[in-house]
C-alpha cells in the first residue's frame, strides 16, 4: 500500500507556502559595502568580463556557469498527464531543479519555452548556451524531443540531455540488471514488452539492446499496439527501428509468456489479466507517472513471483529518474564536460546497480526507518540514500574522461568523492532520521490545542504522513468548522477528536489530579474546572494515563504558562532536572542550545544536568555530542563573577565522568571555531561544539531568536527533556510545520 496519502489541497498548500513555488536565489559574495559594489559590479566586474572574452574556459572560474543546470520544457509530454503547455509545466520544472540542488548541490533555474515547434526551441536554447554548464531538456513530447535534442548535441559546446529519455533508460537499465539477477535470467534471453514508444520508451529499449537484449525478442508498443514490421499507422522512423516480424497485434497478445514488461505509458494500460499470462517471475516496471500502468498491489494480487517497480516515491523500487540526473550532471560539470555520453549513461546504471547490492548502511535504514537488503523488494538504490552523491559522480565523470570529453579532467579522485561528500547538508538526512523514526513508533499523537488552525493542520499532516493516530483535544463542533475553512473538511473522519467534556475519564483523571495537588492548595472544584476546561493539563492527564503516547502544545499560549499548567500533572520543572534543549539548524550545521526552557538561572550543577540532557537529546538525533559551557570569557579570561559557575560546571562534569567532550568555559566563536580553538592546544574538544550551554534562560533565548531572525536559521526546539513522557511544547509563533516537528520530535522520544 502507499504509505503517505497526499490531498489535493496539501499539494496546492506545499507549492503555495511559505511563498508561492519552490525555489529562489541567494547571493554568494558579500553586497554590503561601496567596496562590496564596486567589486561585484562596475568597474571590479570588467576585469572577470574580459579575462572570459579572451579565454573562454575561464567561464568556469569566474561565474557560477559551471555549476548551473538549465531545466528546460515546452510542456507537451508533463509526465503522464499530456501536453499541459509551458506555463502548466512550470511546476514539474521547478521540482526537478530543487532536485538538482538537493540531490547533488547543481545550481538549477527551469526555462519554460513556450513554443510546439522544434526550430523556435532549438533557437532559443542554443541562444542560452554560454549561461549554464548543462541543460537538461524535460518532458518534451516524442518525436519532436529526438530532433530537439540531437541537433543541440550537435551545436552546443555543453551536456545536453533529454532527462526523459536517458535518465529514464539509465535508471531502468540499473533496475532491470538487478532484476534479472534476482530472476535468474539474462538479458540476451528474455523477452521484452514496452509499452510506450515515446522519449522515455525508445531511449529505453535502445540501452537495453546496447546492453544486450535482442532486437527480434523485444516487442514494443504504442497507441495502436504492437509496432510490427510494415505497420504505417501512427510510424515515425524511431519507431520503425524497433519494428519486428510478428503477428502480434495487441499489447494483450505481446504480454504472453513476456519476461519483463516496461511501461512508459499512461496510468492503467495493464490488467491483470495481462500480467497473470507472463512468464515465471516476472519483471514489471510500471514507470507512467504520476499513476502507474498497474499498482503493486494489482499486480502483487495475481502474481506473487513478480519483482514490481513503479516511478512514485511511496512503493518500494522507485524507478524514477531523480536516481540519474542530478548524479550525471555533477560528474558532467565537474569535468567540464562537452556532453554526457553512452559511456557515462552507462557507467551511471552499472554504478546504481553495484549500489543496491551492497550492505545498506544504517544511516540508510535510519532515513528509512527499515532495513533494506537486496532483493525483490529493493532493486535500485532509495533515492535519499547518502551514498548516491560521492559513488555515483565519480563513476560519471571517471567515463567522461576516458572518453574523452572532459575539458578539466579530475586529478586527485579520492579528494573529488571527499569534497562531493561535504557538498550535501547533514540536516537533511537527521530530519529524515526523525521522520522515519517516528513513523515506526506509531505514535498516538494527543494534540491539546485542537481550536488552533495550524495545529489542526500538523494534525491532519501527521496522521496523513503515516506517523501514526493524532488525538485532537477540542469540541468537535469548532474543530469541524475550523477543518472545513482550512480546506480540511474531508479530514474530521480521519481524525479522533476528544472533548474534555464527554471524556469518560473525568473522574479518574480528577481524583489523579486531587492527589497531586491537595496539599497545594487546590480543592475539589478547583481540580475540576483545571480538567474541565484547561486543555493543557487534560492533555498531559490523557498522557499520564496512557490514553495518547505524547502531547504536543503551547501553540496558543506562552511557553512558561503552559508548562507551569503540565506541571501540574508531571514533574516537568527545575527542581526535577528537566531541560529545554533547541536545535538550530542553518547551512549544514546543528547546534543545540540550552536551557531554552525550564532554568532561569542554573548554576553550575545545574549546568552540568542541562549539558547531560542535551547530550542524550543530540545522540537521539544521530549527532556525536561535544559540549561548550559558553560565555563571554575564555578559560578565565577575562575575570568574572558572572562567568565562574560556566568555569566551574565542566569540573562537575570530570567528576560525574560522563562519555562525552565537554569543555569550557569560552566565547561562542571559540565553541563554534575549528581554527579559534587553535589558540587553546590545551582544550579538549575535537572539533567545533555542536552543544552550547549558555548562562542563562535569556542569553539562551536571546540567542535562538537572533539566530532566527537575523540568521534565518532554522529553529527546533524547545525540546523538553527529562520528563517521564514525551511532550514538546511549541512557541507561539510556531507554524504549521513546527507543530508537525514537535509532533515527531514526540513521537521520537527524543526528550
Ligand atoms: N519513471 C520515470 O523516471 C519516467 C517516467 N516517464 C513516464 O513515461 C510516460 C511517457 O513519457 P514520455 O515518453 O516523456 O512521453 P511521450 O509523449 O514522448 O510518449 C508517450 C508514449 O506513450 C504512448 N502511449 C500513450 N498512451 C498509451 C496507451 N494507452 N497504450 C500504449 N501506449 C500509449 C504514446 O503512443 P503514441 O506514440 O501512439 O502516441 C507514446 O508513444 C509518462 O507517463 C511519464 O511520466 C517518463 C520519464 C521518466
Ligand atoms: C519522472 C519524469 O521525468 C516523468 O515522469 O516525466
Ligand atoms: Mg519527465
Amino acid at each position: 500500500m502507499p504509505k503517505a496519502k497526499i490531498t489535493n489541497e496539501e499539494a496546492l498548500a506545499f507549492h503555495l507556502e511559505p511563498t508561492p513555488g519552490k525555489w529562489e536565489i541567494n547571493a554568494t559574495v558579500p553586497m554590503t559595502t561601496q567596496r562590496d559594489l564596486s567589486l561585484a559590479y562596475s568597474p571590479g566586474v570588467a576585469v572577470p568580463c574580459e579575462a572570459i572574452a579572451e579565454n573562454p574556459e575561464t567561464a568556469y572560474d569566474y561565474t557560477n556557469k559551471g555549476n548551473l543546470v538549465a531545466v528546460i520544457s515546452n510542456g507537451t509530454a508533463v509526465l503522464g498527464l499530456g501536453n499541459l503547455g509551458a506555463l502548466g509545466s512550470k511546476p514539474v520544472m521547478e521540482g526537478k531543479s530543487v532536485l538538482f540542488k538537493r540531490f547533488a548541490d547543481v545550481n538549477s533555474i527551469d526555462i519554460e519555452l513556450d513554443t510546439e515547434d522544434p526550430d523556435e526551441f532549438i533557437k532559443a536554447v542554443r541562444l542560452m548556451g554560454p549561461t549554464f554548464g548543462g541543460i537538461n531538456l524535460e518532458d518534451i513530447k516524442a518525436p519532436e524531443c529526438f530532433i530537439i535534442e540531437q541537433r543541440l548535441k550537435e551545436e552546443m559546446d555543453i551536456p545536453v540531455f533529454h532527462d526523459d529519455q536517458h535518465g529514464t533508460a539509465v535508471i531502468c537499465a540499473a533496475g532491470l540488471i538487478n532484476a534479472l539477477h534476482i530472476s535468474g535470467k539474462k538479458i540476451e534471453d528474455v523477452k521484452i514488452v514496452l509499452n510506450g514508444a515515446g522519449a522515455a520508451g525508445i531511449a529505453c529499449i535502445e540501452l537495453l539492446k546496447a546492453m544486450g537484449a535482442r532486437h527480434e525478442n523485444c516487442i514494443v508498443c504504442d497507441t495502436k499496439g504492437v509496432i510490427y514490421q510494415g505497420r504505417t499507422e501512427g510510424m515515425n522512423q524511431w519507431k520503425s527501428a524497433h519494428a519486428v516480424k510478428t503477428d502480434l497485434r495487441t499489447l494483450e497478445e505481446a504480454m504472453k509468456d513476456a519476461d519483463v514488461f516496461l511501461g512508459v505509458s499512461v496510468k492503467g494500460a495493464v490488467t491483470q489479466d495481462m500480467v497473470k499470462s507472463m512468464a515465471d517471475n516476472p519483471v514489471i516496471f510500471a514507470m507512467a507517472n504520476p499513476d502507474p500502468e498497474i499498482t503493486p498491489e494489482e499486480a502483487h494480487e495475481v502474481r506473487v513471483d513478480a519483482i514490481v517497480a513503479t516511478g512514485r516515491s511511496d512503493y518500494p523500487n522507485q524507478v524514477n529518474n531523480v536516481l540519474g540526473f542530478p548524479y550525471l550532471f555533477r560528474g558532467a560539470l565537474d569535468i567540464h564536460a562537452r556532453a554526457i555520453n553512452d559511456e557515462m549513461k552507462i557507467a551511471c546504471a552499472h554504478a546504481l546497480a553495484g549500489l543496491a547490492r551492497e550492505d545498506v548502511p544504517d544511516e540508510v535504514a535510519l532515513a528509512y526507518g527499515k532495513s533494506l537488503s537486496f532483493g525483490r523488494d529493493y532493486i535500485i538504490p532509495t533515492p535519499f540514500d547518502p551514498r548516491l552523491i560521492h559513488r555515483i559522480p565519480p563513476a560519471v565523470a571517471k567515463a567522461g574522461m576516458d572518453t574523452g570529453v572532459a575539458r578539466r579532467p579530475i586529478i586527485d579522485m579520492d579528494a573529488y568523492e571527499h569534497g562531493l561528500r561535504g557538498r550535501m547538508d547533514p540536516t537533511q538526512s537527521i530530519l529524515r532520521g526523525l521522520n522515519a523514526r517516528a513513523r515506526a513508533a506509531q505514535s498516538r499523537m494527543i494534540f491539546a490545542e485542537g481550536d488552533d488552525p495550524r495545529v489542526l493542520r500538523a494534525a491532519v499532516m501527521y496522521q496523513r504522513s503515516g506517523f501514526g493516530k493524532a488525538l485532537v483535544v477540542g469540541r468537535p463542533e469548532d474543530v469541524r468548522s475550523k477543518l472545513e475553512t482550512a480546506g480540511l473538511g474531508d479530514a474530521v473522519r480521519e481524525l479522533e477528536i476528544i472533548n474534555a467534556a464527554n471524556t469518560q475519564h473525568f473522574e479518574t483523571y480528577k481524583d489523579f489530579l486531587y492527589e497531586r495537588l491537595n496539599r497545594k492548595g487546590f480543592d475539589r472544584k478547583d481540580v475540576h474546572r483545571l480538567v474541565g476546561r484547561d486543555r493543557h493539563v487534560f492533555s498531559a492527564l490523557m498522557l499520564a494515563h496512557g490514553h495518547g503516547d505524547g502531547l504536543v502544545t503551547g501553540a496558543t499560549r506562552k511557553s512558561a504558562h503552559v508548562l507551569d499548567q503540565i506541571n501540574h500533572v508531571f514533574d516537568a520543572d527545575a527542581t526535577n532536572g528537566s531541560a529545554g534543549v533547541t536545535a538550530l539548524l542553518h547551512k549544514g550545521r546543528i547546534v543545540l542550545i540550552g536551557d531554552t526552557l525550564v532554568h532561569e538561572w542554573p548554576d553550575e550543577n545545574d549546568l552540568a544536568n542541562i549539558a547531560e540532557h542535551a547530550a542524550g537529546v543530540a545522540r537521539h538525533m544521530g549527532l556525536e555530542p561535544r559540549v561548550a559551557f559558553v560565555s563571554f570569557s575564555t578559560f578565565g579570561y577575562p575575570v568574572s563573577e558572572r562567568a565562574e559557575k560556566m568555569h566551574i560546571a565542566p569540573t562537575v562534569l570530570d567528576q560525574r565522568g560522563v562519555d562525552f567532550e565537554y569543555e569550557g568555559e569560552m566565547t561562542v566563536d571559540v565553541a563554534l571555531n575549528a581554527k579559534a580553538q587553535e589558540a587553546y592546544p590545551f582544550q579538549r574538544l575535537t572539533g567545533p561544539a555542536n552543544i552550547l550551554i549558555v548562562p542563562a534562560r535569556h542569553s539562551a533565548s536571546i540567542s535562538v531568536k537572533l539566530m532566527q531572525e537575523m540568521g534565518g536559521a532554522t529553529v527546533v526546539g524547545p525540546i523538553l527533556s527529562g520528563v517521564d513522557k514525551p511532550i514538546q511544547i511549541c512557541s507561539t509563533t510556531s507554524t504549521a510545520n513546527d507543530v508537525l516537528n514537535m509532533a515527531v520530535l514526540a513521537a521520537c522520544n527524543i526528550g
